[in-house]
């Protein structure tokens, strides 16, 4: 399968785009192979695959992670609508600890994001009616799942659109500052 990768800037984080076969029915696509990605060079299994569906634009999910041993890699696209999608450095020892990077993925780009371990992850959705569809390699600890608010100033991530705070799950609310937050070492 052919797939292009490409890097976002951020050690890991990459821009999936997996070939798309269309004809008179419609169009065919794999889109996940893990011997593609392993001839890539990303090297992960995944465990388990996530749904979600915002109604509304300017929906906010996230920033999240999940702590060490149940830290996930996430491999990100949107089968209907657009958002917005972040990656977070969180590793404390890593050069670039604290910086993010930014993508639209799209049903209409078909491409997709991959975060791996030691990021925090999130969107804003784009459009209404978006739905997100991510494979993780780590199952979900909720005792593991931590957040860090989406406009700390530290991080200082330029989001596209004006996020509704009212359309914010109250974890996401209530997230802590980066400085204050459980990060990874
Ligand atoms: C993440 C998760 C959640 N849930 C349950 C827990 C809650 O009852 C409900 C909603 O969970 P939450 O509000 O955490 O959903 P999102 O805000 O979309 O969270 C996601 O948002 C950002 C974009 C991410 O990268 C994470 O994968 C994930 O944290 O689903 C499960 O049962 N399994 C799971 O793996």
């Amino acid at each position: 399968m052919t797939l292009e990768v490409r890097p976002l800037g951020l050690d890991g984080v990459f821009e999936i785009v997996p070939a798309k076969f269309g004809d008179a029915r419609g169009f065919f696509s794999e889109t996940h192979n893990s011997e593609s990605f392993r001839a890539a060079g990303i090297d992960v299994q995944f465990v388990q695959d996530n749904h979600s569906y915002s109604a509304a634009k300017g929906v906010l999910r996230g920033l999240h992670y999940q702590l060490p041993p149940a830290a996930q890699a996430k491999l990100v696209r949107v089968v209907r609508g657009a958002v917005f999608d972040v990656a977070v450095d969180i590793r404390k020892s890593s050069k670039t600890f604290g910086k993010w990077v930014g993508i639209e993925i799209s049903a209409g780009a078909w491409n997709q994001v991959f975060v791996p371990r030691g990021f925090a992850h999130g969107f804003v959705t784009l459009e209404p009616d978006t739905e997100v569809i991510y494979k993780v390699s780590d199952p979900y600890r909720p005792q593991l799942d931590r957040a860090i608010r989406y406009n700390d100033p530290d991080i200082a991530i330029a989001w596209p659109i004006p996020v509704d705070d009212a359309q914010m799950s109250g974890k996401d609310r209530a997230a802590p500052f980066f400085a204050q937050a459980e990060l990874f070492d």
